[in-house]
């Protein structure tokens, strides 16, 4: 299946379990691959028969900014969101990276990620 990715999209948000990361914030790491087929964009050239992934940027900042105790609660509100707007797009993934949490240690980050098909 052909894919369209953003990668390394970097969000200051408030999204954790713990008081001192709602008040805080931290930045997010988020990766997103949508599965869909490219063979008509490919042949016609024309933006309308693809996903604009500038205006799903715009929508993965929108749910960014409303707040969520668990990243896989952000990352399955990302998933409804870009079904919801996207027909074309058949299966998702959405990856989300605390690079620097509240968490003792020697680590590049923690995260999640979610694989959905519609
Ligand atoms: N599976 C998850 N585990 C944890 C999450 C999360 O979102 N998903 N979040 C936290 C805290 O918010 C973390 O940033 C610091 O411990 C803990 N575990």
């Amino acid at each position: 299946m052909d894919k369209i990715f953003l990668q390394g999209m970097k969000f200051y948000a408030y999204h954790g379990v713990f008081e001192e990361e709602n008040k805080l914030g931290q930045i997010f790491v988020v990766d997103v691959q949508l599965s869909l087929d490219l063979t008509e964009a490919s042949e016609t050239d024309e933006l309308e028969t693809t996903v604009n992934y500038g205006e799903a940027y715009h929508l993965i900042e929108e749910e960014m900014k409303e707040s969520s105790k668990l990243l896989e609660h952000v990352a399955g509100r990302i998933a409804k969101s870009l079904f919801a707007h996207y027909n074309r797009v058949v299966a998702l993934s959405v990856r989300i990276t605390k690079e620097n949490p509240p968490i003792a240690g020697h680590y590049d980050g923690v995260g999640i990620e979610i694989n959905r098909t519609r």
